[in-house]
């Protein structure tokens, strides 16, 4: 001990709320720090700070629940600890925090806080006098002081003898039971022995040293009292049970020096000891325990600071709540199965047949290494909410993984454990995350996952849906296989074009196509407008929608192949009418009535509303309920038309035509442009083209020049050949969209007739097909989407190849009775149909164009 070792803190010190436990002088502790003003403390004072000065900060103990701990600073406890903080461990997991390791050094008091943020800072006064207890201890005091700290030593040593003296701290005690001023051994003792928080509050507030002394000599006798009933109990067991050492290990102040023990303190052995025994009883697999147990022993071996600590902790934390064997029991029915999705989804009749079969199968077949279902289709037309309705029918658990933009596949294996922040993959958390092993998990948009140097998550991917694989799926954190052969997999996607090959191969592509006007406002009625009146307080005698409002919506303020859109356009309905009722509440004056102010049968908009409340100034009149939203409040409410039927109008010129796109947003009509100027025979393409476009432009004016002559087709100068001294420039609107595709041939051979022979082209079709060459028209992809689109925009004969009449089924018959169909296998009758009364100079269209043979 040195005498002279006068520690003297700073006159300002930052202060630490601690929540865990008590510091007291000559005592380690290590606290978590994970409060917005404690972390803000260690970053900008402990971990900035070069200074041993800069080290030392004030703890004082915070009785109030950290979850309130809210901006305000709490009422602070008047005395507190002055420590030196000796390590500073940072980890991101489970959220980031920091733990200290802090040693007391003395006793103070907050004079003045001097300010609160970003931490608080106090102007401190020092209460104990460190090298005084040396002069004290060396003066041999006497009178009661004396007495006293004569029977604290003497009952601390009796404490020290009960315990084994072969465990290395309590030989360290031993020795420094003698080599410590007594006056430390109050808050030394307290700090190890079984003391709660209160109690040792109490022995923290007691400056005075006589004081602390009456208050923890009672603290060691209960110890000693609780040791010799222990060691009875014990007795007649095994002599080493002795070992049990209910003090708490932890670090003691040696006269000025501050002695750490490498040693974890009880708490955390006895969280230890609760781990070891979640483990246990935590059902793993063989392999997966004996990796815990190793670990576990490496734990109990390694010292708290180190930073593999916390680390290893995490990792056990982890292992001992996934769920190895929790599974919940399936409990599907399949006529109530059918109900659920009849009830929860309005039309999708093919997507709902297939999942019934999937799950009759499954009920079936339990354990059924099934294909995994991929529902591809446009946004918003309840993809992920099937997937929900699936997990409701089977009473399993819901996890919805979001694949979108994911492109390291560590995200969905997890890290390694030796980098630093690892952390498991997204299946693994999300099985920590439900609790059970068995859950629905919905991987959405498994077409939106790229690569990147991390690696391609898609490779990741393929062993977790491959039923041959996933049953010793090994996740790079966990190191161990979990099996997910119980998992239920449903992949959404918007496209198929972007999934891998490999991927696409394990899966059972289910195609959701897009909605008719219809289906939208069968759906509107029965789904979206009740949700949204219940997500916005409203009820249906407060406001109405008539169906005549929800088409025009659905034509006007959207184009959308699902309804997430219109839904949102409900959304705003909604809160227009809200503020109307509210503002309705307020004015209602009682005995105020508002009836006959209209005249019965005439629909209230809300804009008579508002004429009525604006002629009265402030004092609004409650609306009449229900309000109902007609076209003009729509308009109010919504703004003006953001769609507004344009085909006729585009077709006043020759060298227009009509094309159906297919996009991963659903089905559109596309317009195509040309027009021709002098030139040298060029071709101009603008409207950022794909490739395959490309060629199918260069294919149409080749079979057109080809065919100039039989077709009548003139250049400007009335030459035979179209574009002799004649440039030509096609154009695809919406020049910001990229296209590609080989469907728009037949639109584009359409146009460029138009343009050579100067001709309108019918405004009421609409067509699709590749062409070659020799004027055939080839099948193409989407055309239901394709057909919906055209229904939507008002077209009434479409022209397609004739090999894809067969998809022409998949259409609703109101739809398909709506529209005339043109099943086209060559150019020659795109061309006809296209145009009224024919397209002069046709071949009938049994002959075949010539062949040319290629021997
Ligand atoms: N047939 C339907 N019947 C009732 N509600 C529907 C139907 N189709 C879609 N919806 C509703 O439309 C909204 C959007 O659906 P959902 O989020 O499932 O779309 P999604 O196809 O998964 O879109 P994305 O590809 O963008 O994820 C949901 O509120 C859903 O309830």
């Amino acid at each position: 001990m040195s005498s002279n070792s006068d520690i003297r803190i700073p006159a300002r010190l930052p202060l630490l709320l601690t929540y865990e436990g008590v510091l007291l002088p000559g005592s380690t502790m290590r606290i978590s720090v994970d409060t917005a003003r404690n972390m803000q403390l260690v970053k900008s004072r402990l971990l900035k700070g070069t200074s041993l000065k800069s080290t030392i900060i004030g703890v004082i103990p915070n009785t109030r629940d950290p979850e309130h701990d809210t901006e305000d600073l709490p009422t602070l406890h008047g005395t507190g600890t002055a420590g030196l903080a000796v390590q500073v461990v940072g980890s991101n997991w489970p959220k980031p925090h920091y733990t200290l390791l802090i040693t007391g050094l003395c006793r103070f008091r907050v004079i003045q806080l001097l300010r609160e943020r970003p931490f608080p800072m106090g102007e401190v006064q020092q209460l104990d006098k460190l090298e005084q207890y040396a002069a004290s201890d060396a003066a041999d005091c006497h009178g009661e002081l004396g007495e006293l700290s004569k029977r604290f030593y003497q009952a601390a040593v009796q404490l020290v003898g009960m315990l084994d003296i072969s465990v290395p701290v309590v030989a360290k005690l031993r020795r420094l039971l003698d080599s410590l001023p007594r006056e430390t051994l109050p808050d030394v003792l307290t700090s190890m022995i079984q003391a709660s928080n209160k109690e040792k509050l109490e022995v923290l507030d007691a400056v005075n040293l006589e004081e602390r002394f009456k208050k923890t000599l009672p603290l060691l006798t209960r110890q000693i009292e609780g040791l010799k009933l222990l060691q009875k109990t014990r007795k007649p067991r095994l002599d080493d049970d002795k070992r049990v050492v209910p003090v708490r290990r932890g670090g003691v102040f040696s006269g000025g020096q501050f002695s750490i023990e490498d040693d974890g303190e009880e708490e955390d052995s006895d969280d230890v000891a609760l781990l070891e025994k979640r483990v246990r009883t935590g059902n793993m697999p063989e392999t997966a325990l004996r990796v815990c147990l190793k670990e576990l022993k490496r734990l109990k071996k390694m010292p708290q600071s180190m930073p593999e600590y916390a680390l290893t902790r995490n990792y056990l934390e982890l292992m001992v709540e996934l769920p190895w064997s929790k599974s919940t029991t399936d409990c599907l029915d399949i006529r109530a199965a059918r109900a659920l999705l009849d009830s929860d989804h309005y039309a999708m009749e093919k997507l709902k047949r297939r999942v019934l079969e999937y799950l009759a199968v499954r009920q079936l077949r339990s354990a059924l290494k099934g294909p995994i279902l991929c529902f591809v289709g446009p946004p918003g037309v309840g993809k992920t909410s099937v997937g929900r309705s699936i997990a409701r029918t089977l009473g399993r658990e819901f996890h919805r993984i979001a694949l979108g933009g994911v492109c390291d596949q560590s995200d969905i294996r997890g890290h390694r454990r030796t980098y630093v922040g690892s952390m498991p993959g997204r299946i693994i958390n999300g099985l920590k995350a439900v609790g059970v092993n068995n859950p629905v998990f919905l991987l959405d948009e498994v077409d939106k996952l790229s690569k990147s140097l991390q690696g391609d998550p898609a490779a990741a991917l393929l062993e977790v849906l491959d039923p041959e694989q996933n049953h010793s799926f090994t996740d790079h954190y966990l190191n161990v296989p979990f099996d997910l052969s119980q998992v239920l997999f449903i992949a959404t996607a918007n496209t198929t074009a972007t999934i891998p090959p490999a991927l696409l191969d394990r899966m059972e592509v289910l195609q959701v196509p897009g909605y008719t006007q219809e289906e939208k406002v069968e759906i509107a009625h029965r789904h979206l407008i009740p949700h949204q009146l219940e997500q916005h307080g409203l009820t249906p005698q407060q406001v109405q929608i008539p169906q005549d409002t929800t088409l025009d919506i659905i034509s006007r303020y959207t184009r959308e192949a699902g309804v997430r859109s219109l839904e949102r356009k409900y959304g705003a309905i909604c809160r227009a009418v809200a503020v109307k009722v509210a503002e309705g509440h307020k004015a209602a004056k009682p005995g105020a009535s508002t009836e006959g102010e209209q005249s019965p049968g005439t629909e209230a908009g809300v804009p008579d509303q508002e004429k009525k409340s604006g002629a009265l100034g402030d004092l609004a009149l409650p609306p009449e309920m229900p309000i109902v939203i007609d076209r003009q409040a729509l308009k109010d409410i919504l703004g003006p038309p953001v769609f507004e039927m344009e085909v006729s109008e585009r077709l006043t010129l020759p060298g227009v035509a009509i094309g159906l796109a297919w996009t991963p947003l659903g089905g559109e009509i596309m317009f195509v442009e040309a027009s021709r100027m002098e030139g040298d025979g060029q071709l101009t393409l603008t409207g950022q083209l794909g490739d395959v476009m490309k060629e199918s432009a260069h294919l149409a004016i080749s079979w057109l020049r080809s065919n100039a002559k039989t077709y009548q087709l003139t250049n400007m100068a009335g030459g035979a050949d179209p574009l002799e001294g004649t440039d030509v420039h096609l154009h695809f609107p919406a020049g910001a969209v990229t296209k590609d595709g080989p469907s728009a041939g037949v639109t584009i051979v359409t146009c460029l007739a138009s343009l050579f022979s100067g001709r309108l082209v019918r405004s009421d079709v609409a067509m699709t097909g590749e062409i070659t060459l020799r004027g055939l028209v080839l099948p193409v992809g989407g055309i239901k989407d394709k057909v919906l689109a055209a229904h939507r925009a008002g077209i009434s004969r479409i022209i397609l190849p004739k090999r894809n009449e067969k998809d022409l089924e998949e259409i609703p018959a109101h739809v398909r009775t709506q529209l005339e169909f043109v099943a086209a296998s060559s150019l020659d009758e795109v061309l006809n149909a296209a145009f009224d009364g024919g397209f002069c100079g046709s071949q009938p269209s049994h002959v075949p164009p010539a062949l040319v043979s290629k021997l």
